[in-house]
């Protein structure tokens, strides 16, 4: 704490930063969210995780997997992330994103209010995502139950710039969220 000139205590300004994970389903994106998440709140850091699951039960609720509905479910994060953000949180997003224009979006929000936007590309590749199948989505859809699955039989635009990409095949979970750690570090945001 400062003291200022009148003698009241001011808090530490926090810098806040939105660090974005998109990449397919069981990717790894809510995994090195958790880990990352942890890492910062041990360091002291104010940080929310915006899980994609959460918000579609209740801010997204009624929502599907139409191209519109993913980009409306996607700007609405990407508000509430800009304000956390703002405001001197980590808000850290595990949401698949698979629309380059609508994380664009959400990128131009980030930048007209001046507020660090970190995209991190979990670059998992389906068929290691489709192995681990953590929701079993991926054999839904192969039987048939399931369409419009991200990576599988709907879009997924990979980022052409993302500050960084990750190998998860030859990372633990851990590994993973030091690599978006050093990227928050190198830019001074922690
Ligand atoms: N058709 C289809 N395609 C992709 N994902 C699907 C689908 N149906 C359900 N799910 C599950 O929805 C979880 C949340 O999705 P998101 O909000 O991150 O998706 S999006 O950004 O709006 O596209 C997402 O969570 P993760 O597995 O954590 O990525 C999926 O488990
Ligand atoms: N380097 C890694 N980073 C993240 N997850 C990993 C990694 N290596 C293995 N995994 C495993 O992959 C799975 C990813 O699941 P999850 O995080 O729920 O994916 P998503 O949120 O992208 O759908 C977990 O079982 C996790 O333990």
């Amino acid at each position: 704490m400062t003291t200022t000139a009148r003698g009241r205590q001011k808090p530490p300004t926090a810098q806040g930063a939105t660090v974005w994970l998109t990449g397919l389903p069981s990717a790894g994106k809510t995994t090195i969210a958790r880990f990352l998440a942890g890492r910062l709140r041990a360091e002291g850091h104010r940080v929310e995780v915006l899980d994609g699951d959460e918000i579609r039960r209740f801010l997204s609720a009624g929502l599907g997997f139409s191209r519109e509905d993913r980009n409306t479910n996607v700007q609405r994060i990407g508000l509430v992330a800009e304000v956390l953000a703002r405001n001197g949180v980590l808000a850290v997003v595990p949401v698949i994103a698979p629309y380059a224009d609508s994380r664009e979006a959400v990128r131009k929000r980030h930048e007209a209010s001046g507020t660090p936007y970190i995209e991190v590309h979990v670059a998992t590749p389906v068929e290691l995502c489709s192995e681990r199948d953590v929701k079993g989505l991926y054999a839904r859809q192969a039987a048939g139950r399931l369409t419009g699955l991200t990576g599988v039989d709907d879009p997924y635009e990979p980022p052409l710039d993302p500050a960084l990409a990750l190998d998860t095949r030859s990372q633990t979970p851990e590994e993973s969220a030091d690599s978006v750690h050093a990227v928050l570090a190198a830019r001074g945001l922690v």
